[in-house]
């Protein structure tokens, strides 16, 4: 029996890469599955163009090694690397016509002309561009570049796209519009993708897996929903949701818990007349569909470094409410909160790990 490994599978062994001083790589290592769309997310200067980059071959890492299809691809040019790259600034040739940028790769690996301009042709049809195959880069809006640069990717019929952040100076509609398209794409090609972004609700959404990373090194993966239920450690818990997880280190009106930081999210935290925690209103944000609630808790605690931290900051602890929009509370109503005692996270606060 033949054992092979899928076209599109990636695999990062020990990564590591620094520019001067700056360490943008840590130790990463990370396995793609062939035709998985994988979501890299982390704030700004995490690593993951870096990461890009190493795959595409456009930088050479300090230590470690990429492996495309089980083959280490260290001394293979970018251009014999079947990937393509979709960056967020489209990146099209300005002095050539749409169908001339879909056109020139093909041109570069000479295949002839009438094969190219099907080729050409059936991907502005996939990304419904056919009608602006003439007009040139500075003609269209900033959506219909994005899926011309997408288009192009497509004739390159890669084994593995690169999404640097794709979508990002999209505005928000259009941004959802083609966040939809690219999952489609997807669906239907089945090509092994790595997809950028520092936007976490990107991150919950497109994505078979998502890699958080933080420094050059990466925190969790997994399917974005179970990491959103059970982040590894605090900078996770902290960085995927929005508004962000509340944590209270020593557990004060989450429950006593000395040497640990409890989270519990927004949406976790009910209004109830019977509560536990009793909260007054300071703000709120009411968004059509929900409202935000910014409440602040008397902190009670044992926890002398929690009440200590407390006092200084000159105050109690401040909960994030998510309820639905009309719940009829003003700023500065006295509330009673009840967490749900299933959702609250505990995390050891030294390391800062899920425990
Ligand atoms: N060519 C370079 N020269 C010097 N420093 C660099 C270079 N490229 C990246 N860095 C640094 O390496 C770190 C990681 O950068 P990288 O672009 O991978 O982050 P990122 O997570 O993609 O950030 P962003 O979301 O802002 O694009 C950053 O501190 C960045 O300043």
């Amino acid at each position: 029996m033949r054992v092979g490994v899928a076209p599109g599978q990636i695999r990062l062994e020990s990564l590591s890469k620094s520019y001067g001083r700056v360490t943008a790589l840590d130790g990463v290592d990370l396995e793609v599955r062939a035709g998985e769309l994988i979501t890299l997310v982390g704030p700004s200067g995490s690593g993951k163009s870096t990461i890009l980059r190493l795959i595409a071959g456009l930088d050479r890492p300090d230590a470690g090694r990429v492996l495309v299809d089980g083959k280490d691809v260290g001394r293979v040019p970018p251009h014999r690397r079947a990937i393509a790259m979709v960056f967020q600034d489209y990146a099209l040739y300005p002095h050539l016509t749409v169908r001339d940028n879909l056109l020139f790769g093909l041109r570069v690996r000479r295949v002839p002309r009438a094969e190219a301009d099907r080729q050409a042709r059936a991907a502005a049809e996939r990304l419904e561009i056919a009608d602006l195959l003439d007009r040139y880069p500075d003609q269209m809006s900033g959506g219909q570049r994005q899926r011309v640069a997408l288009a192009r990717a497509l004739v390159r019929d890669p084994s593995v796209y690169l999404l640097d952040e794709p979508l990002a100076s999209l505005d928000a509609q259009l941004r959802f519009a083609t966040r939809t398209d690219l999952l489609a794409m997807h669906q239907e090609l089945r090509t092994t993708m790595v997809h950028v972004t520092h936007d976490q609700a990107e991150a919950m959404t497109l994505g078979d897996r998502v890699v958080v990373l933080d420094r050059g090194r990466v925190r969790q993966v997994g399917p974005p929903q179970e990491v959103y239920d059970e982040p590894a450690d605090v900078f996770v818990a902290g960085f995927l949701g929005s508004p962000p997880m509340n944590l209270v280190v020593g557990g004060g009106v989450l429950g006593d818990a000395p040497g640990l930081t409890l989270g519990v999210r927004p949406e976790d935290l009910a209004l109830d007349p019977e509560g536990p925690i009793e909260v007054t209103v300071e703000a709120m944000e009411t968004l059509g569909s929900e409202a935000i609630l910014l409440t602040r808790a008397r902190a009670s605690t044992r926890d002398p470094a929690a009440a200590a931290a407390a006092a200084a900051a000159g105050a109690g602890v401040r909960l994030t409410v998510r309820t639905g929009p009309r719940h009829g509370v003003r700023p500065g109503d006295r509330l009673r909160l009840r967490p749900d005692p299933a959702r609250i996270h505990r995390f050891d606060t030294e390391t800062g790990r899920r425990r």
